[in-house]
């Protein structure tokens, strides 16, 4: 008998042709399973979906779409033992670049047939389940400004679009951060808190590798004197992301705990999993092994050596 799973599908995500990938998922995935396609609308919500899906206790639930749609139904699959599948469409995909999972369709569908599943954290925010980070100021700020029509427009080129945007405003604020053991006052442009990140999400990146599976959670503060200071830290960032070094400079921190308490002066807006959810003060809690999701049964590894393509190429073997 073939397993049932519930595909959660955004008819609206991304910029390709939705009719065509929901061909695409079908022909991969139906020979496997028996599949209750659901589609989000916009008063039904991919987490509705999903919790209907717990409870009629299907073997697998399956989420398409953007990132919005993925992290919405995950939040309602953490806590059971369903394994959750992901089929990127969006804009970003940060998603599945955090949590090594293929962003092509054909890629998503082998991995969720091939059926190797891995057991990772997620977490909560002020109750609200997260599986990648909450964004506090400078993020948050930059999520509202890449609306849909510019993502239409610009693609993920949005996300910089609005991040350049936000840089011109650079706000500093106060912030508080409680953990199990310490109390940390300091001044901050943008405090992130990731369960997992993708390379992109370069506020995250203050230390060297952030573990899906630790039962942590990851805080890094970027607090630059100025504009040009805010360039030179993204960038270290960006360079330190790359390379899996930690950071060295003065205007960056990072901690590890199980939970933060988070209050700022003045309130900044927080965005978690790229969706505003509203104004510090927040606790965030590490939800350890919570949450089974379909992996690639191989881990892609990065080619060591690339010299296709090179003009009047010549390689010898030598002897
Ligand atoms: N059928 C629909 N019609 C209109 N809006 C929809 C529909 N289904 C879902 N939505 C809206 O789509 C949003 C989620 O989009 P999602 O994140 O999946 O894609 P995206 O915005 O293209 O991707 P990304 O987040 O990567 O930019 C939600 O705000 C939801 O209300």
């Amino acid at each position: 008998m073939k397993r049932s799973a519930c595909l959660i599908f955004n008819p609206v995500a991304g910029q390709g042709d939705s009719e065509q990938d929901l061909v695409q998922i079908r022909s991969m995935l139906e020979p496997e399973f028996d599949l209750d396609i659901q589609l989000t609308t916009e008063d039904t919500c991919a987490d509705e979906l999903a919790h209907g899906a717990v409870q009629r206790r299907v073997d697998a639930i399956i989420a398409s779409g953007g990132d919005g749609t993925l992290s919405a139904a995950a939040a309602a699959v953490v806590g059971t033992d369903i394994p959750f599948g992901i089929i990127s469409r969006g804009t970003a995909n940060a998603f599945a670049a955090a949590l090594g999972i293929p962003d092509t369709i054909a890629g998503a569908c082998q991995t969720i047939l091939q059926g190797t599943t891995r057991i990772v954290d997620a977490a909560e925010c002020n109750g609200t389940p997260m599986v990648l980070l909450a964004g506090i100021g400078f993020e948050a700020e930059t999520v509202e400004k890449a609306d849909r029509e510019s993502k239409n427009r610009f693609g993920a080129i949005a996300y910089i679009l609005a991040g350049l945007q936000q840089l011109r405003q650079l706000q500093p604020f106060e912030v508080e951060i409680e953990t199990e053991d310490k109390i940390i006052k300091t001044s901050a442009a943008a405090v992130t808190v990731a369960n997992a990140a993708p390379p992109t999400s370069v506020l995250a990146q203050g230390p060297a590798g952030i573990v899906v599976d630790d039962g942590l959670l990851d805080l890094t503060i970027v607090a630059p004197a100025n504009k040009a200071a805010a360039i030179a830290a993204a960038f270290h960032l960006f360079q330190t992301a790359s390379t899996g070094n930690a950071v060295e400079r003065n205007d960056i921190g990072y901690l590890r705990a199980k939970k933060f308490k988070i209050t700022t002066d003045p309130a900044q807006k927080v965005a978690v999993d790229g969706e505003i959810l509203g104004k510090t003060p927040v606790e965030i809690k590490c939800l350890p092994a919570s949450l089974k999701i379909f992996v690639p049964t191989v881990e892609e590894v990065s080619p060591v050596e690339k010299l296709e393509g090179l003009p009047n190429l010549v390689i010898e073997t030598k002897e």
